[in-house]
């Protein structure tokens, strides 16, 4: 076997998988007995994709916590930046590292680069393993009868949670022994991932990245969210979520724990069948974007259904300006996108009204607006943020029908029925009484008066007419369907 000398050390190397529970590769580094070096690269001049802005200040805020825990078992984290395939040769050469363990990633450029990596690994003499650490199950372990990938969630779902295996979590020693000589690292002050000049994450303070703060919020959200979820996921005033979302996308806790937990806190409570179901269910999702984007490399660039290369999408630079700022005029478009831009974060249903909004009302490339997210969500995901922008779309694998089109004010009515939600984030309409405050311009003028607005002055007037922008996308959409 190659490097079967045990005093030679295993690296582990840290990627989506920021925590010390439930994460196999760590835990094969202590079982090999070797001294052990935790490392992380930050991934600059490679083939994958350059992270935004959010998800950068929460790796900054979860590496201090990772490397913290690292510390107190009496390990040290080395950070090293640039291709990872460059770096971590080197530094297993440099170390006369005898073992590399990672948790594997599943999107392609990812896949290809791991591979890679762990061919030159092995040819310079040094063991390298691979598992899975972030999935229920991994992409190509539930295919179709014909032996397929899924595109249909239900279907994909029905045969993929059975499959969900019960086995405990691996176990990690109290106290885990590095090298007697630690290599040189990077500071990750250095790196200077946390924004300055300006400083615009002063909104994020809600959130708490890391293991501890991930471990947390799964215990709140069972203690206190769990119960009625299926319902309160929905109203974006209310909160329902788990917002385990960036903690999932981190790795900082992972997807078997939270089954785990989730399952163990229903049996001791009687009546969350429902709700649990449906929790578990949206952990499906991920799973099944994740098999997607594994199986469409694409995902991120190329319309799954290929007739919408066709599609006459429209170039609006004032409109995708008013749509990034929260100007549209559609109050709960414009609530979701400020709620996004203050926290890095949106709730789901709102992610789907603007997005929808973008797509169809603005006819402006999907495309575009998977960027912004990608830049400014914290939970900023390859495989859910691309499936989820094509199944609003319209253009994804088992997605919402084009010609469905959100109608923003009617989404306003039924899940911010007292305007709650946009009160908080526009809060230039927080005078606006409920019957009003998804369509200001319907108010009459002693409403606007009493509420202390001028539409155009204090408030925008909507930049497109919904009837009109509907009729406008079921045309695009027709002509795509007859190709003209
Ligand atoms: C246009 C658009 C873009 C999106 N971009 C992302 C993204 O980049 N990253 C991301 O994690 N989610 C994305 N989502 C999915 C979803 O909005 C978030 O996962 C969810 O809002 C996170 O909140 P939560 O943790 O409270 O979810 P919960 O309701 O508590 O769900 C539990 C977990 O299930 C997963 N999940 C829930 N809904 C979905 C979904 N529709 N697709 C995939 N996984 C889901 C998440 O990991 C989530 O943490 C997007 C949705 C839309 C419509």
């Amino acid at each position: 076997m190659v490097g079967a000398n045990p005093a030679r050390p295993a690296l582990v190397w840290f990627r989506q998988d920021l925590r010390l529970a439930d994460n196999p590769a760590l835990a094969a580094a202590a079982a090999s007995g070797r001294p052990i070096i935790p490392v992380f690269v930050l991934a600059v001049g490679d083939t994958t994709r350059p992270r935004g802005a959010a998800s950068l200040w929460w790796l900054d805020k979860s590496l201090r916590k990772l490397a913290e825990s690292l510390e107190a078992k009496g390990l040290r984290l080395v950070l090293r930046l640039g291709d990872p395939q460059v770096q971590l040769l080197s530094l297993a050469q440099e170390v006369g590292a005898g073992l590399v363990v990672w948790n594997r990633l599943y999107d392609p450029a990812a896949v290809e680069r791991d591979t890679a990596i762990k061919r030159d690994l092995e040819e310079a003499g040094v063991e390298a393993r691979s598992f899975n650490g972030a999935l229920l199950n991994e992409p190509w372990t539930v295919r179709t009868g014909a032996g397929g990938p899924f595109k249909v969630f239900t279907a994909y779902w029905r045969a993929a949670k059975p499959m969900v295996a019960a086995e405990p979590a691996p176990v990690i020693p109290d106290e885990l022994t590095g090298p007697r000589d630690w290599p040189a690292g990077d500071h990750l002050d250095d790196w200077r991932l946390h924004p300055t000049a300006p400083d615009w994450s002063t909104g994020f303070s809600d959130w708490a990245p890391g293991e501890a703060g991930a471990l947390a919020r799964l215990e709140d959200f069972l203690q206190h969210g769990l119960k009625g979820y299926s319902e309160r996921r929905d109203p974006p005033a209310r909160d329902g979520g788990s917002r385990l979302s960036p903690h999932l996308h981190w790795g900082e806790i992972g997807p078997r724990q939270v089954w785990r937990m989730a399952l163990a806190h229903a049996a001791s409570r009687p009546g969350l069948a429902d709700d649990l179901d449906k929790f578990l269910s949206e952990l499906g999702w991920r799973e099944f974007n994740h098999q997607l984007l594994f199986n469409l490399p694409d995902l991120a660039k190329v319309n799954v259904r290929p007739e919408f290369d066709r599609f006459a999408w429209r170039g609006d630079p004032a409109a995708l300006a008013a749509w990034r700022r929260g100007r549209t005029g559609y109050p709960l478009v414009d609530a979701g996108m400020r709620e996004l831009w203050a926290t890095g974060f949106m709730h789901n249903r709102v992610r789907m009204v603007v997005a929808s909004f973008l797509v169809k009302h603005l006819l402006i490339d999907w495309r575009v607006g998977e960027a912004w997210f990608w830049d400014t969500l914290v939970d900023a995901d390859l495989a859910n943020n691309a499936a989820n922008w094509q199944w609003t779309a319209g253009s994804g694998a088992d997605a919402a029908p084009f010609f469905r089109i959100f109608n923003p004010v009617a989404q306003g009515e039924r899940f911010d029925p007292e305007g709650a939600y946009v009160r908080r984030w526009v809060p230039e309409l927080a005078g606006m009484p409920a019957g009003y405050i998804h369509a200001p311009w319907t108010a009459p003028a002693a409403v606007l008066a009493q509420a202390g607005m001028r539409l155009g002055r204090d408030y925008p007037h909507p930049i497109v007419e919904h009837a009109e922008a509907r009729a406008r996308a079921l045309a695009a959409f027709q002509d795509l369907r007859t190709g003209d």
